[in-house]
Parts: structure tokens; C-alpha cells; sequence
């Protein structure tokens, strides 16, 4: 991000060093320890120490940098040192030395950020909920299309891992998540197929991990598969897939039995997605490479749940870089996020007219890309649909809700980081109610006949656009010209696409690492 400063005074090694492994932990999600052992530097524990305590604050120095706008007054400033800096002067030794001119920028906004700490800690102390500052857990889906529950707890007991007992409430089940060590894991208290592990822990060399037998995703994305709940042999329409976990949690929780439409425009993500479904036997999936918002019933017959988790501006992420400097979570941004959101959740509601349920998530924070979407929705829907509270879909047992000075009320849920210990998210379900009719008028209109019909599943169960003879050439032009500039809004989101505990580029790593394997 930053070009870097012309220093006078060179900023110490153990500085720059931390920031560089933060840096790459966070956006290349490599390992802290093999980086660390990595280290040709005197003080290796020194290093270890401020890059996870600043790794263990993300959440804090996220929030001060951006209230204090930070990067906007300091445009050049490397945003992963300022952190390193930051956690050194507020949490580390809790002094700065040495004259460089990073060290000076941040002892110049020091009461500042402090002012702005400070607010964080009293909200902190203000509230009645649990609060834990700590990384969160590294959470482990069991994919049960390979493995059934009790063999990856028998595969767990092999490796010296001690299951802690369950909980009788969720409250609880959250206070135990603090005192999970290296060697102690913990069933999820609303997804059986789901246990958390200490933070930090390993499992990329893992021989399930490689097979796909488990998958590495947070609890708030396993949410949304979890409260779709499509029972087996259901059709299921999955808008926005890449890279695949919502999808293939979805196919295991059906067990194969069934279809999974499983929807992704761009290209490269498409890929990903393809090789995700392969590497977790996820066989009743169909992908397709397009835009679902030119997907009807046509090409997706008969079709019952709907999963719409498009791109959001990734705000709930409990990653360093979201900060508002760089345009992400500018307002003109997220007013084109939120009216791309409300249109693919519109089109899903209105436009498939056998669907029971359709669930629509983010991994945002904000309201305008979640509250204020299934405002602008409810509108549309009248009777069609409700909202079903999704605190009785989960036994009352969750905390936190959308906010009641919204139409949608506490309908919805939120999983916050501070207190539920997973990413930042919301999910609303909607149910149909088959005694009230779709509305007419807001069917898509631009959803012509020859649309549907330019799409054709081939055999590899993906779907490719042909040319159609009957479209004529005006009409093609026209549509050339929309789907440019649907693609180049697309686009745009989708230059910082984000998704919980994944690599993009992991199933490719994945798979070189297994042909490797193969080759030795
Ligand atoms: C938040 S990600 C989805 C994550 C995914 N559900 C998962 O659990 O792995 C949003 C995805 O939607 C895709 N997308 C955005 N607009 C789309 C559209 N109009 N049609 C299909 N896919 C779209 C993006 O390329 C991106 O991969």
C-alpha cells in the first residue's frame, strides 16, 4: 500500500521485521511459527512477541486507525508497521525509541489513538455480554461426505487431542472457548459437524486437510448452510459460490442427495470453486460459470433454497486491512454494494417460484449491506415472504441481532468477533408463504426467454453461454453493453473479495502439494 519513506533514521529491525510476518500472516495466511523459525534475527522471541500481540489486537488497532484516519493523513505510511508500532507502544514495552520517522508519526497521533482506545475499552466494560479479546479459535468443519463425526474425533484422539466435555447453554459453551490449549478442542455448540481448536492451530499439513475430509472455514460462514437447512433431495441455488465452503457444506448437509446449483461469475474464483467441490467429493454439485442475475427457472428447475452471499465490502473480516483509507468501506462504495445486493437478493426472491427458503448473508458489519438490504427487500415482497427470528432457529441460544430500529427488527442475527469469537456476519432467512402470490411486477424484466435459453448445463455439469442465431443483432449489442457494465461493477467489487479462513489459492496449493506427494 505504502511506498515507503525516505528514512533519515533507519526504523529498528525488529520493527520492520514483525510487520513484515503480521503482513504475510494476514494476507498470505502463512504460518506465524514457520515464519518466526524462519527469522535470521538476534531477538527471535522480541519478534514473536510483538507480531502476536499485534495480530492478537486486530480488531482494536483496526478500529483506532480508522476512527483517527490514520492512513488518510498519512497516506505513505506502511500500514503494517504502523500497527507494530502501535501494539509496541500501547501493549509491547509501552515506550518508542530511536528517532525514525514512522516512530515520530505515530508518538505524534499517540493521544489520538489512545482517546480512540480508550472508547473501545469503555464500550468493552459498558457491556453486559462476553467479551474476549483473544485471536479467535481455528475452526474445523468436519466434511462428512469423506469422514462421519465420530472418526474425525477418533482420527483427533490418535493425534493427542482431548475433546472438552459440551455445554449446557451458549454462554458457556463461550467461556469454554477460552480455555482451549494446544491439545484440547471443543464440539460447536449449534453445528455438530463443527469444533474449535485453540487459536493458531495448525492443520495445513494435516493429512485430512489434504484428502478434503475437513475443511478449515470460521463458524459465522457455516452459519448460512446451517440455516438454509435444506433436507436431502433438495434443489438448491447457490448465487454467489467461489470459492466454494458455503456450497460444499450445503452438499454435505444434503449428503450428495439432491442438486446443488452453485453460481459463480468470475472466471479465476470459478476455478477455485471447481477444485473445491472436487477435493470434497461434493458430487450433487452443478457449477456454473455466469451472472445469476440471468439465471431463472429455466435453468435451474425446481429449485427450493437459495443461498445469496454476495459481495460485501468484507468489514466483519478480523483482518488488518480493512481500514477505510483505501476506498473500501467508502460510502459511494457501499451504496453500489448495498444496490447490487438488494438487486441479487430481489432476483432470487421473486424469480424461482418453488422456493421454500432463501438465506441471505455478508461478512459485513455494516447496516447499510445488511439491515437496510432486507429493508429496501421487504418492501418489495409485501406477504410473499417473512422473515423467520432467527434467534427460535437457534433455541434462543445467540446473542446478538439485527437492530430493532430497523423494519426487519431483531429478525436477523449477527455474529460479532468480540463476543461470538468468529468473524464478523449476518444472516436473514426468509420463508415463503405459498398462500400469498409472487409480485408480479417485480419479476426481472431484463430475464427474456432467449436468456434462458443461451445456457445450457454441459457435461461437466457447468454451464456455458452459446450463441443463440434467434437473438437478433440489436438485442445482442444491447446486452453486450449491459453485461460489460454489470461485469465492470463486478468487477470492482470484486477487487477486494474476501472470505473467511481461505487462501484463494488454496485447492491449488492443495493440489500441487498432493501431486507432489504423488511423485515422491
Ligand atoms: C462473498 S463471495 C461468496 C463466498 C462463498 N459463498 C463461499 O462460501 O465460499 C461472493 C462471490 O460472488 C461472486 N459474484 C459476484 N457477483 C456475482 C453474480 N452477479 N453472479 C454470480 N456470482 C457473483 C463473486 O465473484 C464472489 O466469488
Amino acid at each position: 500500500m505504502s511506498e515507503g519513506f525516505k528514512h533519515s533514521v533507519k526504523v529498528p529491525r525488529l520493527y520492520k521485521a514483525a510487520s513484515n510476518i503480521v503482513k504475510r500472516v494476514v494476507e498470505d495466511g502463512e504460518s506465524l511459527k514457520q515464519l518466526i523459525y524462519n527469522q535470521n534475527h538476534p531477538n527471535i522471541k522480541a519478534i514473536y512477541a510483538l507480531a502476536t500481540t499485534t495480530l492478537q489486537h486486530a480488531t482494536e488497532l483496526n478500529e483506532i486507525v480508522r476512527k483517527t484516519n490514520l492512513f488518510f493523513k498519512e497516506p505513505r505510511f506502511d500500514p503494517w508497521l504502523a500497527r507494530v508500532l502501535i501494539s509496541e507502544l500501547f501493549w509491547g514495552k509501552r515506550s518508542l525509541k530511536a528517532n525514525a520517522i514512522p516512530i515520530q508519526i505515530v508518538l505524534k497521533y499517540e493521544n489520538e489513538l489512545r482517546e480512540e482506545l480508550k472508547k473501545i475499552d469503555e464500550t468493552t466494560r459498558n457491556s453486559s455480554t462476553i467479551i474476549n479479546k483473544a485471536a479467535k479459535p481455528r475452526y474445523v468443519r468436519i466434511n462428512t461426505l469423506k469422514i462421519t463425526v465420530d472418526e474425525a474425533i477418533n482420527n483427533f484422539y490418535n493425534e493427542g487431542y482431548t475433546l472438552l466435555s459440551q455445554s449446557k447453554n451458549y454462554e458457556e459453551f463461550l467461556a469454554k472457548l477460552h480455555e482451549l490449549t494446544e491439545y484440547t478442542y471443543i464440539q460447536d455448540f449449534h453445528m455438530s459437524e463443527l469444533f474449535a481448536f485453540a487459536p493458531g492451530t495448525q492443520f495445513h499439513n494435516y493429512p485430512g486437510y489434504i484428502s478434503g475430509a475437513i475443511v478449515l472455514q470460521d463458524k459465522a460462514s457455516c452459519l448460512p448452510a446451517h440455516l438454509l437447512n435444506p433436507p436431502p433431495n433438495s434443489v438448491v441455488l447457490d448465487m454467489c459460490a467461489a470459492p466454494g465452503m458455503k456450497t460444499t457444506h450445503l452438499a454435505a448437509k444434503i449428503q450428495n442427495n439432491g442438486i446443488i446449483y452453485s453460481v459463480e461469475m468470475n472466471a479465476r474464483r470459478y476455478n477455485v470453486l471447481c477444485n473445491q467441490i472436487e477435493s470434497t467429493n461434493a458430487t450433487c454439485v452443478k457449477t456454473i460459470n455466469a451472472d445469476a442475475m440471468t439465471l431463472t427457472c429455466n435453468n435451474c428447475p425446481d429449485v427450493e433454497y437459495i443461498l445469496v452471499d454476495p459481495s460485501c465490502s468484507g468489514s466483519g473480516m478480523e483482518r488488518l486491512e480493512c481500514d477505510n483509507t483505501d476506498g473500501k468501506c467508502a460510502p459511494l462504495r457501499l451504496k453500489s454494494l448495498q444496490s447490487f445486493q438488494v438487486m441479487l437478493l430481489r432476483h432470487a426472491l421473486l424469480n424461482f417460484p418453488n422456493v421454500k427458503r432463501v438465506v441471505y448473508s455478508t461478512c459485513s458489519i455494516y447496516p447499510e449491506e445488511n439491515e437496510m438490504v432486507v429493508d429496501e427487500i421487504l418492501s418489495d415482497i409485501g406477504d410473499a415472504y417473512k422473515l423467520i427470528p432467527i434467534k427460535s432457529l437457534l433455541n434462543n441460544e445467540w446473542i446478538n441481532f439485527s437492530s430493532n430500529e430497523f423494519k426487519c427488527r431483531d429478525n436477523c442475527l449477527y455474529a460479532k468477533s468480540n463476543v461470538d469469537m468468529t468473524n464478523g456476519f449476518f444472516v436473514a432467512v426468509f420463508e415463503r408463504n405459498f398462500e400469498v402470490s409472487l409480485p408480479e411486477y417485480k419479476r426481472h424484466s431484463r430475464i427474456k426467454e432467449h436468456d434462458s435459453s443461451a445456457m445450457k448445463i454441459n457435461e461437466n455439469s457447468s454451464v456455458e453461454e452459446t450463441k443463440n442465431s434467434n437473438v437478433d443483432d440489436n438485442f445482442k449489442s444491447e446486452k453486450k453493453r449491459k453485461k460489460k457494465k454489470r461485469e465492470k461493477l463486478t468487477e470492482n467489487l470484486l477487487n477486494d473479495e474476501k472470505e473467511p479462513d481461505v487462501n484463494l489459492d488454496e485447492p491449488a496449493k492443495k493440489k500441487k502439494k498432493k501431486k507432489k506427494e504423488k511423485n515422491n
